[in-house]
């Protein structure tokens, strides 16, 4: 008999998952039909783009990068021949007002995590007592279980280690900022070991860059949907699901979409993001996932939203040649260059460079107009580039992202609900799903491909087969010496 499941919401976890399912032997052999339903014009969810009105250029909402840690996103693009359309960098260079512009270049010969041992050395903002602190510090992280951090913040850690605010604000926090998306006094440090220890600590190719060169729109949106349906899935675009209903005669799901239609599945997949999911299922979104946690009191909101966002200004000349730099003791994080291929697109004449600059966790954005965010962003990278003298803004855009991401507080750690649920035929997928990641694409793409393994694995439960689905992804292999150093 043939199963139907249906995916609610086409972001990147809902792409992996209709794709792990689409190339099962299930679907192959005709078991199972699937559906994605998404209630925007265009699949990709938050890692999409906008169409410019003044230059009709498509930019990114918000500058995506995936680091070489992000295996299971990676080898999804890779299977969808999609990789090509990012490029990956090596070295990433920094700039501190006060000391200029720094490397940082993991050697390419040591083993992890020695890889990174002289690459502190070259940061030319960090003096040596910071770089004897941090060094000390990434010991002790390694050395420390994850399990050993639940319910501490990522800034309390640090402050019990001995680290110094200087080393907090010049090193930590610029690191984890970026990569968790909201402040250190807010963050957990599980998450903050996750991202040093798998992006940076365990493997050399760990800590590459990989920046798309095409808007987000046309890999995740136009190409990865195009390519779904040629896999056989039934992708619905403008669908918003509007209900869900278990019929408990029948033992199926019933999805009532916002047109009028309706759907009946099998198994329903909920792939949407955790503020539109918790509206249908709160009680999966506010409890303990560990027996022997507390449920977090009312007064306690777990899944609290960080903002990010993207300064997108077109200058009359190019401010550098770097494609990217990570300003430190700026209220810019990082500024991308002329990152996307896009502009043989425009619709009207392209007038000026683009760039783009990423403010992540700036909570509240102090009532600042755009205007204002502008011009003292313009000021420090006046400041940064002092030889191309004073550039003239042609044209600006500031987009901010109140719900970009999940806040991943250690409250949230201990409420993030896994894939299979209780209820016979519901699964979560999900950056906030409980996959060990922060709010990420490769977050995403680990929870699409889990809940999808899931499936498969209750089907070949119910057909009396050996489940040979389950388990996380694998990540990027550890080197000999890391597993041996790492705890
Ligand atoms: C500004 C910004 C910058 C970021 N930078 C990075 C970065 O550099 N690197 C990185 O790895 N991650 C980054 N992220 C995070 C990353 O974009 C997300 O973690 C990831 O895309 C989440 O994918 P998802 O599929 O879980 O959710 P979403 O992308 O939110 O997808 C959910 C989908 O569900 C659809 N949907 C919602 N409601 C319904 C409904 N009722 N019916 C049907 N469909 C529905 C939505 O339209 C959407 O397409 C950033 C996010 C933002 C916003």
């Amino acid at each position: 008999m043939t199963r139907r499941v249906v995916i609610l919401g086409g972001g990147i976890a809902g792409l992996s998952a209709a794709e792990t399912l689409a190339r099962s032997d299930e679907f192959k052999r005709g078991e199972l039909e699937l559906s994605l339903l998404e209630a925007r014009s265009s699949t990709g969810g938050r890692a999409g783009s906008f169409v410019e009105r003044e230059t009709g250029q498509t930019v990114d909402y918000c500058q995506h990068v995936a680091m070489g840690c992000c295996t299971t996103l990676l080898s999804l693009l890779q299977r969808m021949d999609l990789l090509r359309h990012f490029q990956r960098y090596e070295a990433l260079t920094f700039y501190h007002p006060d000391h200029g512009f720094s490397r940082f270049e993991p050697n390419k010969w040591l083993p992890a995590p020695l890889h990174l041992a002289m690459t502190l050395t070259s940061l030319k903002h960090l003096s040596s007592r910071d770089q004897k602190l941090i060094r000390k510090g990434l010991w002790r992280l390694m050395r420390t279980k994850s399990s050993d951090l639940v319910g501490v913040t990522a800034k309390d850690w640090l402050v019990m280690q001995g680290q110094e605010q200087s080393c907090i604000e010049k090193f930590w926090s610029v690191i984890l900022v970026s990569a968790l998306g909201d402040t250190i006094d807010r963050v957990s440090m599980q998450a903050a070991r996750k991202v040093i220890v798998d992006g940076f600590a365990g493997a050399r190719d760990a800590s590459d860059v990989w920046v798309p060169r095409l808007p987000l729109s046309k890999i995740f949106g136009d190409e990865f949907s195009g390519r779904i349906r040629g896999m056989g899935v039934d992708l619905q675009l403008r669908s918003p699901v509007r209900e869900l209903q278990r019929t408990q005669d029948a033992g199926t799901w019933e999805i009532h979409c916002s047109g009028g239609s309706r759907l009946v599945a099998d198994d329903v997949l909920v792939a949407t993001p955790w503020h539109v999911s918790r509206r249908w299922f709160p009680e999966l979104w506010g409890q303990s996932n560990s027996a022997a946690e507390e449920k977090p009191s009312d007064s306690e909101t777990p899944f609290e939203s960080s903002p990010i966002t993207g300064v997108h200004l077109w200058l009359d000349r190019s401010l550098t040649e770097l494609p990217h730099v990570a300003m430190v003791g700026t209220l810019t994080h990082w500024l991308f260059r002329e990152p996307l291929d896009s502009h043989a697109e425009a619709t009207t004449q392209v007038d000026g460079v683009y760039h783009q600059v990423v403010i992540s966790g700036r909570h509240g954005g102090e009532g600042w107009s755009g205007e204002r965010l502008v011009a003292e962003v313009m000021k420090e990278l006046e400041a940064a580039f002092p030889e191309v003298g004073t550039p003239n803004v042609l044209n600006f855009r500031v987009v901010t992202d109140p719900n970009a991401v999940f806040s991943v507080s250690p409250a949230t750690e201990r409420c993030r609900p896994s894939v299979q649920t209780e209820m016979p035929g519901l699964y979560l997928a999900g950056d906030a799903v409980a996959t060990g990641w922060p709010s990420t694409m490769e977050g995403a793409a680990i929870s699409g491909q889990m809940a999808a393994k899931a499936v498969l694995g209750a089907l070949a439960a119910s057909n009396n087969e050996a489940d040979h689905f389950r388990g996380e992804p694998p990540g990027l292999p550890k080197g000999l010496l890391a597993r041996w150093l790492i705890r």
